[in-house]
């Protein structure tokens, strides 16, 4: 069993959620998530991962369950009241404003802010967090690599000082050396006390960021345990590690 004690920070109950009057495709979902933890869901494609934190943002409607963030009943709450209230999420794909330049992508991130100096602070914050950004902050976000554009998103998105940060495939379509350099940032985010739920294809790597994980088949949850235990289960690595079964 899993090892989380402290009361969540994010809690999600019994979350059922599908598409139009289609099939359920999250089917009667529960997950904690701690503060200063990093959980990770994982799971074929197609088992409803992307579809659960849609659900959870209500990207999509709901048709099942609670959300609590913080002891707060936020379940019917909009993307941008959830912000507000402390829950980020960063789609799967890049979500950055292309012909905007970098320092403008990071401004906006913090549009729902409306004290100037705290928008100021914030993002001087961001570019002492990520110090590559506050080199490239007069390019056009469109010319940075792919891993840049990772960080860019991040920084966009920390601007709110989130509780609790949600991130659909934050690895896809970087090399190995940046995917490790994200799983990085996020740990220093677990560390500053943010709590992370992430939907990871990387396995192996996305485990080794994380303090628990989750098993998603066919959108319920199959197995829950700690990262280093789902890491060594042999279930897991055949099924979502590509590794052979070990001979009798
Ligand atoms: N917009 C949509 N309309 C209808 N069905 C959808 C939609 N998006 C996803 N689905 C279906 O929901 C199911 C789960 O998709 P989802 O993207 O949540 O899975 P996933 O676990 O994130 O998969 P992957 O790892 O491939 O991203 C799939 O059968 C998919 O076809």
């Amino acid at each position: 069993m899993s090892e989380q004690t402290s009361k969540p920070i994010l809690a999600i109950r019994d979350l059922k959620a599908g598409y139009g009057g289609g099939r359920m495709i999250v089917n009667g979902v529960d997950i904690n998530v701690g503060a200063g933890e990093i959980v990770c869901v994982i799971g074929q494609n197609g088992a409803g991962k992307s579809t659960l934190l849609k659900g959870i943002v209500n990207l999509i409607q709901l048709r099942q369950g609670t959300v609590q963030l913080d002891g707060k009943d936020v379940t019917d709450l909009p993307a941008q009241k959830l912000l507000l209230e402390g829950l980020a999420y960063i789609p799967q794909g890049r979500s950055i404003f292309p012909r905007l330049t970098v320092a403008e992508n990071i401004r906006m991130g913090g549009y729902l802010i409306k004290d100037r100096a705290v928008l100021k602070r914030r993002h001087e914050e961001m570019e002492a967090m990520f110090p590559a950004l506050a080199e490239l902050r007069g390019l056009q976000a469109s010319s940075l690599s792919g891993g840049q554009q990772r960080q860019l998103e991040l920084a966009r998105t920390l601007m709110m000082d989130p509780k609790v940060l949600m991130l659909d495939e934050p690895s896809i379509g970087l090399a190995p050396r940046i995917v490790d350099q994200v799983f990085t940032v996020l740990r220093d985010l677990a560390k500053l006390g943010k709590a992370v739920l992430m939907v990871e294809q990387n396995v192996r790597k996305a485990l080794a960021a994380a303090d628990r994980g989750y098993v998603l088949e066919l959108g319920k949850v199959r197995l829950e345990d700690r990262a280093q235990a789902l890491l060594d289960d042999e279930r897991v690595a055949q099924l979502y590690m590509g590794m052979r079964p070990t001979a009798a």
